[in-house]
């Protein structure tokens, strides 16, 4: 493959300004019968969302996937959302005993908005039936399935049935996919994220990888509809993970789904824990990228996230950052 590149090597070009403040531009987003304040959503790792954090985005209008590592809570979950009157969104996997869960949430006429099928190496059959089931079973669902990392996969999923894949296998922070099996689109993801959207007809969540607030701006450039983000998320106050404090500072636990944190047992663990910067509350953290992606709009010469989408972009030799790690 030619010309990989990550985030971190490309920089978008400005064209001329049509708004005369960042606020009037409009960053929101619609995923299928929903429109969402921000491009972005939460990893859904169980040191990113619980269901406080998930009550709250949707309360506020923000998309958020519920993790898949409480099976048993789903059904009350979707439950109360919809008593609420507010978005379900929830994860499965590929086991058997997800097939009974779907078949359950028919029988309970219990349909959430969004299902994500969340499974390391998403371009398998065993993900195809499960995207084929859940679309015979609930076809009112909004379906995303990943994770995946070439064009032919997206189609493949598409084509089963999904309304929308999730691109990335190896760019996350805790993951170690990338070093103990040689695979995966970490180091290129922004290409991958390219070369994937090109074959896409529905939408692609670019998942993994994203260190700034300017790599959403790049990846909504480079085909995404919507940004999946861990690390960025797991410093809050409300964030699920254990807080520390060594030496006078807050941290934060942060790990991997495929980490031996989360499965309890040392078998195909693919992930690591880290600690992150303590970073207040999660509120400051959501309406400053709504500030700087309403600034990255107002860069790209538009008033809505369309406008970027078709900028024009240099590769920057040696990283944008010029040898300053700024996160
Ligand atoms: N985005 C990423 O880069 C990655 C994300 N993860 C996250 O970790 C969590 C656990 O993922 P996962 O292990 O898939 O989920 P599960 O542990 O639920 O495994 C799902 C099924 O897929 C099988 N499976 C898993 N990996 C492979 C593979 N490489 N080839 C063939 N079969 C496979 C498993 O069998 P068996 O275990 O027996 O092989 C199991 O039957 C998820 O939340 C996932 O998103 C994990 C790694 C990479
Ligand atoms: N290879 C692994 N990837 C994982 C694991 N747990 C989660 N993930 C993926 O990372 C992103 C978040 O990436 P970040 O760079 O924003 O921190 C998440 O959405 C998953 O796709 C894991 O154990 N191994």
């Amino acid at each position: 493959m030619e010309n990989v590149f990550d985030y971190e090597d490309i920089q978008l070009i400005p064209n001329k300004c049509i708004v005369d403040s960042r606020a009037e531009c409009d960053t929101s987003v619609t995923l299928g019968k929903h429109t969402f304040k921000l491009p972005v959503v939460p990893a859904n790792m169980q040191t990113i969302i619980d269901e406080t954090i998930a009550l709250k985005l949707a309360e506020e209008g923000y998309f958020y996937i519920m993790h898949r590592f409480q099976p048993e809570t789903r059904m009350d979950f979707i439950r109360s959302m919809k008593n609420k009157n507010l978005i379900s969104s929830i994860s499965v996997g590929v086991k058997e005993e997800e097939f009974d869960f779907v078949d359950a949430l028919k029988q309970e006429t219990l349909v959430p908005d969004y299902i994500t099928i969340d499974i390391a190496h998403g371009h398998s059959n065993s993900v195809i039936r499960m995207i084929q089931y859940i679309k015979e079973q609930l076809p009112d669902t909004f379906l995303i399935a990943g994770n995946v990392g070439t064009p032919e996969a997206v189609r493949e999923l598409e084509h089963a049935g999904a309304d929308a894949t999730k691109v990335g296998i190896g760019p996350g922070k805790v993951c170690i996919t990338k070093i103990k099996t040689g695979f995966g689109t970490g180091g290129w993801q922004l290409a991958a994220l390219r070369w994937c959207a090109k074959a896409a007809t529905k939408p692609i969540i670019a998942d993994g990888g994203i260190r700034t607030h300017g790599d959403i701006a790049k990846s909504v450039r480079f085909g995404a509809s919507m940004v999946m983000i861990g690390s960025l998320f797991a410093g809050h106050e409300e964030s699920p993970g254990e807080t520390v404090e060594r030496d006078g500072k807050k941290y934060k636990e942060y790990f991997g789904s495929a980490s031996e944190f989360q499965k309890g047992e040392k078998k195909n663990v693919e992930g690591k824990k880290m600690f992150v910067d303590y970073k207040g509350p999660l509120s400051d953290t959501l309406n400053e990228m709504e500030q700087d992606l309403q600034s990255s709009i107002s860069y790209s010469g538009g008033s809505t996230l369309e406008a970027i989408r078709t900028v024009d972009y240099v590769m920057v030799k040696n990283s944008i950052f010029n040898g300053d790690k700024v996160y």
